[in-house]
């Protein structure tokens, strides 16, 4: 899922940065960047409980994005419009959102579904359900998650509460057949689209007739890929018919199999628009990147949307991230790599590679260097997901220094005190620069992006920096007397690696280069330096 991402985004990157069409309501945001940060004494209408919650987590004041989003949503007039963020990358974008939601939903009665949060990936999605889970229980409101790669049945026991039959009473068989007797044990749902649309298809008891909240994470991604129609799903789902009824399994578009949905969503008086006496359902739609493309937003069917994005150019970086470049010379890619580790004397550091293959590689490579200070361990799409979490749960307790990454990392995910980003494959589109680069310098403090550049790739790099708003990108001054060591090493680890890698058949158009076999040595010379490049 991961690899395939780059087609799609690179239609769609070329199709947004040559577009200049941009919607009306984008044209006149609030910027974020005129918003000041804000303690908790003074934010306006804080719950008791949710600013004790928010002092253990160890916050003490609201982002800037926070305080926008919380004046838009919180107090009279709060979430009558959708609310669209682009706000650079550590901002505190999950906060904003999460904050206002729990803090709406407290004065909630009974317990129902009212607030879905979408994000790509499992393991943001599990991040997300952290944060609400260190806010929500403060108020009484319990957080569920659904998530791909977690047991079904687990997911259904955690969100669905069923009756108890006392043994000694008759029931009616209707009542007992009828949805009525099973309702939501959870009133925020954070998901993931493929294992949402298990639960809206098959399980029972699901409903999200109760829905008042959905948030778009890391929107632009999710409307990148339809995900089984998830979002037309689910706004089909959630939307009123004229009538104020709401679609039932016969209605044309929602599958037949909607067991789950099949109770219609009566009127409520709980929160009226424009004088409609049905709950609209709030949207939230965020990311660092998020797109402009008319034909994506319209797909959020938002209404009288509010944009709110930090300072006047598309994109923006961290104000403490600090861009390096490394031109390495052909076929010794990893020496600089080594070399570049080694000046960081051990502080926590993300290689972002452009495959799962070269992932793999790159992190076995690293390791036959034999460098105690250098513990590399991988995280890419390749892995299956236990071994993923295993290794990212060890780099987030800083058992290792070193996380070897395609991809699958770059969004959103936030490890605590990693100091460096490292592009040892020069990203291709900006929004990957931007995604990977943000890995670092999150939540105001500093952090260093370093880009390893053939001499080849220097000008399309340059390109990229300006399309990212970042005129300068120094050459990191990186002392010879580092790589002269790495390079009398790099031979032997690369020959260990050629003999650890399993022959595999080569297929058409794709390259192997690690097979190893007795040859001319020119052949192997050749072949090695290939392997770097790769590697
Ligand atoms: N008000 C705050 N005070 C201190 N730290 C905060 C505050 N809000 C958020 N943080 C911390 O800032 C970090 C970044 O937050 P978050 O992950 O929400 O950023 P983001 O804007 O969603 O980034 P990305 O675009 O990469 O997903 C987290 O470690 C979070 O705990």
């Amino acid at each position: 899922m991961v690899e395939k991402e780059k087609d799609g985004q690179a239609q769609a990157e070329v199709q947004e940065e040559t577009t200049s069409l941009v919607v009306p309501w984008m044209r006149a945001p609030v910027d974020v960047t005129h918003v000041d940060s804000c303690s908790l004494e003074t934010l306006p209408s804080l719950h008791p409980r949710l600013k004790e919650a928010l002092e253990k987590m160890g916050i003490s004041s609201l982002f800037p994005v926070q305080v926008a989003v919380w004046h838009e949503t919180i107090g009279p007039g709060g979430f009558e419009r959708d609310v669209c963020v682009n706000s650079p990358t550590g901002s505190g974008k999950t906060l904003s959102y999460a904050l206002p939601i729990v803090q709406t939903l407290s004065s909630r009665a009974v317990r129902c579904l009212r607030a879905l949060v979408v994000l790509p990936t499992r393991d943001l999605a599990l991040q997300v359900k952290g944060v609400f889970d260190a806010i929500a229980p403060s108020v009484g409101l319990s957080v569920g998650s659904a998530v791909g790669q977690s047991s079904i049945a687990g997911d259904i026991a955690q969100l669905i509460k069923r009756p108890k039959l006392d043994a000694g009473l008759c029931y009616d068989p209707e009542d007992i057949t009828s949805q009525n007797l099973e309702s939501s044990a959870v009133d925020i749902l954070v998901a993931t689209p493929g294992r949402l649309m298990d639960h809206i298809n098959n399980t029972k008891g699901f409903t999200l007739e109760h829905l008042r909240y959905l948030v778009v994470d890391e929107t632009d991604r999710l409307l990148r890929e339809a995900y089984q129609d998830w979002l037309p799903t689910v706004l089909k789902l959630t939307q009123a018919s004229e009538d104020g009824m709401f679609p039932s399994s016969t209605t044309p578009f929602v599958p037949s199999s909607f067991g789950s949905l099949q109770t219609i969503r009566r009127q409520s008086v709980e929160r009226g628009f424009k004088g409609k006496p049905y709950p609209r359902l709030a949207k939230l739609a965020l990311s660092a990147t998020l797109t402009q493309d008319p034909s994506k937003l319209i797909q959020l069917d938002l209404h009288h949307p509010l944009f709110m994005t930090t300072g006047t150019t598309r994109y923006r970086l961290p104000e403490k991230l600090e861009c390096l470049r490394l031109i390495c010379e052909t076929g010794v890619k990893p020496v600089y790599l080594v070399g570049l580790l080694k000046s960081l004397e051990g502080e926590k550091c993300i290689v972002f590679t452009s495959s799962v293959e070269t992932t793999r590689r790159l992190c076995k490579l690293l390791n036959f260097f034999g460098d105690s200070m250098i513990k590399a361990k991988e995280y890419s799409g390749g892995l299956n997901q236990a071994v993923r979490s295993k290794e990212l749960n060890a780099f987030r307790k800083g058992d290792i220094q070193v996380l070897i990454s395609s991809d699958a990392l770059a969004r959103g995910m936030d490890v605590e005190l990693v100091k460096n980003v490292i592009n040892y494959d020069m990203p291709h589109y900006p929004k990957t620069f931007i995604h990977r680069a943000g890995r670092t310098a999150r939540a105001g403090r500093a952090g260093r992006c370093f880009t390893l550049l053939g001499d080849h790739e220097v000008r399309r790099f340059s390109d990229l920096l300006k399309i990212v708003g970042n005129a300068s990108c120094p050459v990191y001054p990186i002392s010879s007397d580092l790589f002269d060591p790495v390079r009398a090493i790099y031979e032997p680890a690369l020959a260990r690696l050629e003999e650890s890698v399993e022959p595999t058949a080569p297929r058409k158009g794709r390259q192997v280069g690690f097979k190893h076999n007795s040859r001319s040595r020119n052949w192997q010379t050749k072949r090695n330096k290939a392997t770097a490049e790769q590697a």
